[in-house]
Parts: C-alpha cells; structure tokens; sequence
C-alpha cells in the first residue's frame, strides 16, 4: 500500500501504477516491443507467432503455431445459442457494444486442450469467438446468415472467409496479420488497465474483456479509429483539411488519431500503417480518404508548431484508410481493434492474476455546495 496521504493524480499521466513484461512503450524514442521484440520486426511474423509470444513470452514452433491456428479457427463458430442471442439484440447495436455484451455470454469449455491453463484457453476461446461475432454481425447487418466454416490452418483466413464469404487472397491476409499485430498490445492503455481494475476484483476473464472492450470503445481510445476515417470522410477534399484543423483548435476540438499519452515522437505503428495504406489506397475514393489524412496531419502539425508545440498520428490515423481496403466498413474498425487487442487484455490478465490486489484508489471529498435534493 502506498502510504503518501497526499498523492494525487486525476488521469494518472506519468504515474507508474504496476510492472509488466508484455510489452514496452518507449514515448521518448518512439519504440513499442513485446517482450523485448520490436513490432517493427513481429509485423512480417506470422499472426500465430506473434500471438503466443504475447500471451507466454515464448517464440512457438511451427507445430505449436499450426495448432494455435486449428484452434482459433474451430472456436470461431457461434453455438446454436449464441446466434439466438445475437438475433435478440436491437439491429443497429455498434458492433463494440454488442461484443461488450456477448463476451460474458460466450459458453466456455470446462476442460483444456491446448496444455496452457484453464484461464488462457478460455481467453483464447474468447478470442476466437469474438472473430465469429463479428463476422456473423457484418453479415447480419446485410440481411446475411452466419457462416460456420472455411479453411481451418490460418485464423485471418477464416475470419475473412467467415466476413466476405469468400477465401480471401494472401495479400489481404497478409496485411491483416500485420494491422493486428501492430495493435495487440500496448502496455496499460486505458482498455487494459480497466481490465486489470476489474481481474483486481478476482473477476472472471470473461467479464475482465468485457470491461476492456467497453473501455476501447470510447473515442479518445480505441473508438479514435472509426472517428478519423469518418472525419476524413466528411472533410471531403485535401484543399479543405487547413481549415478544418484551424476550425477545431479554434473551438478546443479533438483531432480525432492525432497525440498520444505517451508519444511524445511520432507513434511508430502510424510509421508503419502510413506507408501500408499509400500502398493499398489506388482507387479515386480511397485515394483521396489517404490525401485528406495526410493533409489533415500536415495541417495540424503546422497549427501546432506555431503554438510552439508539436503532435503526432497516432495509431488510429492511418489504420482505418488500411482497413477500409479490406472492405470493412468504418463502424467495424473497432471491433477489429478489439479483436486484436484481446490478446494483450488475456495476457495482462494473466500476468496479473498471478499477483493481484484490489486496485482502488481514493476520492477527496468536497460536499456540494447545493443541497442535490430539496
Ligand atoms: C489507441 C489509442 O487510444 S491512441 C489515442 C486515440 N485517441 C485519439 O486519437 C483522440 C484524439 N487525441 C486526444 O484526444 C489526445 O491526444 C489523447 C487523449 C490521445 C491524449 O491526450 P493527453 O495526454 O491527455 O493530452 P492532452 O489532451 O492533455 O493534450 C495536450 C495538449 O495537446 C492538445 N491536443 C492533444 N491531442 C489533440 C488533438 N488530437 N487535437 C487537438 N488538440 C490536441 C490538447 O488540446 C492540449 O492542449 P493544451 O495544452 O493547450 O490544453
Ligand atoms: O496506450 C494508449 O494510451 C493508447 C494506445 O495507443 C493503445 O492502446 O494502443
């Protein structure tokens, strides 16, 4: 317990408020590695290397990397009961709001198989599953049923099958594999240490990712994906961007993908996810979605500068303009990122179960001025 009576932080900027070895966030270099390996070197690995890395701190071998592969594809299906309860749910739900609520519902195997404990084979099924969830909401959302099958051997392969209804080509596996990557982890952002907040309770997994889910989905987190691409989208046009940017500072508006807590240097997914998305954006529309961000980017880091200040894209900048190449719609992008990222919410919670003990802080009281009640 720490016992300065006085310490106090409101959004806990800076505060050291545990210790990890998932993964590190350098804000001054501008580095991210998980367990000591630099994403810009996990982004060409395969998705299924990547993931065990960041759930067990281990490189896995090919076999183990085939079997992470045949298990997350045979647990991306929807029980009998999970597609009536989906069916049940209002039609226009977002989809982060209906995973936040399906995940506590999932059915979870009272057995393992994998060999990695109970709790992370759960997590995994849940990972799974939210892949299944997400594909079966898109399809949905079209007036389509869910599909049950597809190939098993490449889990974003199956996702893909499972969204389009078709086998996808390898690029576009491929690019999924590194856009996930690049998001799955990332220290205690506000989704995870929600996470951590709720495992502190001795609450189950499921109701842990539940709670991190619901934490990424608000606009100044994960939901900042969704928002940039719209605003693009809305700007219209890179001639307009300047004014836009000079519009919001004006008004205390939020650039939506732009600054980052810990950043203090461009974010280095953003690096990455940039030259990804010149690649893939050919077509007129696309083309010009790219142009406007990266007007609206130049825009602001002119606005700024002359405020003697600097800013950076973060992750969320240019990921939506990659993600709107694989044809997801912009509403989809967070879940997508919750897809992701839930393999870094399995790991902390494993990591912290381990040690835990209740997190929970101290308010000042300062009593209203006003009676609340007549
Ligand atoms: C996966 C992720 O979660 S990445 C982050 C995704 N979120 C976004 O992209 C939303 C837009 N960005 C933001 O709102 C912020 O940059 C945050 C919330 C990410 C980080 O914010 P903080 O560390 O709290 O920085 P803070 O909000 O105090 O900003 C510092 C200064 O920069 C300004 N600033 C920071 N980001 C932005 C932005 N995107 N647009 C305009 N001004 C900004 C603030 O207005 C503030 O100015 P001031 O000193 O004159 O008051
Ligand atoms: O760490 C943060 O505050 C936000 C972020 O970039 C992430 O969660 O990926």
């Amino acid at each position: 317990m720490t016992d300065n009576e006085n310490l106090e932080s409101f959004d806990l900027a800076g505060v050291i408020v545990g210790e990890t070895a998932i993964s590190d966030v350098d804000g001054a270099a501008g580095r991210l590695s998980y367990r000591g390996v630099d994403i810009v070197d996990l982004a060409e690995r395969p998705f299924a290397e990547v993931v065990w890395l960041v759930l067990f701190g281990e490189t896995p071998d090919a076999a183990r990397q085939a079997q992470l592969n045949r298990f997350l594809c045979q647990h991306a299906r929807l029980t009998l009961e999970e597609r009536q309860v989906l069916k049940l749910l209002p039609q226009h739900l977002h989809p982060m709001l209906m995973l936040q609520g399906m995940v506590p519902l999932i059915e979870l195997p009272e057995a393992e198989t994998l060999g990695v404990g109970l709790d992370a084979e759960h997590g995994l099924v849940i990972a799974a599953k939210i892949s299944a969830l997400i594909a079966a909401w898109y399809r949905r959302e079209q007036g389509l049923s869910p599909l049950g099958g597809g190939p098993d051997d490449n889990f974003h392969q199956h996702f893909l099958t499972l969204l389009h209804g078709q086998v996808p080509d390898a690029d576009a596996v491929r690019i999924l594999d590194a856009t996930q990557i690049l998001q799955m982890e990332h220290s205690f952002n506000a989704g995870t240490f929600a996470g951590r907040v709720c495992a502190s309770t001795l609450a189950p997994i499921q109701s842990v990712i539940s709670a991190s889910i619901g934490t990424l989905y608000g606009r100044l987190h994960g939901g900042a994906d969704q928002a940039a691409l719209e605003m693009a989208q809305s700007i219209g046009a890179p001639e307009k961007a300047a004014a836009y940017v000079a519009q919001c500072l004006a008004e205390k508006t939020k650039i939506m993908g732009m600054g980052h807590r810990e950043y203090r240097t461009v974010d280095p997914r953003a690096k990455l996810l940039k030259p990804m998305a010149m690649n893939l954006c050919n077509d007129p529309d696309s083309r010009r979605l790219l142009d406007t961000l990266i007007a609206v980017e130049q825009a602001c880091q002119q606005e700024f500068a002359t405020r003697g200040k600097e800013i950076w894209a973060n992750v969320e900048f240019y990921k939506g303009a990659v993600f709107h190449n694989l044809g997801l719609p912009t509403h989809f992008f967070t879940a997508m990122f919750a897809m992701a990222r839930v393999y870094g919410y399995i790991a902390h919670y494993l990591e912290f179960s381990r040690e835990s003990r209740l997190i929970r802080p101290r308010a000042r009281y300062v009593p209203a001025r006003e009676p609340a009640m007549a």
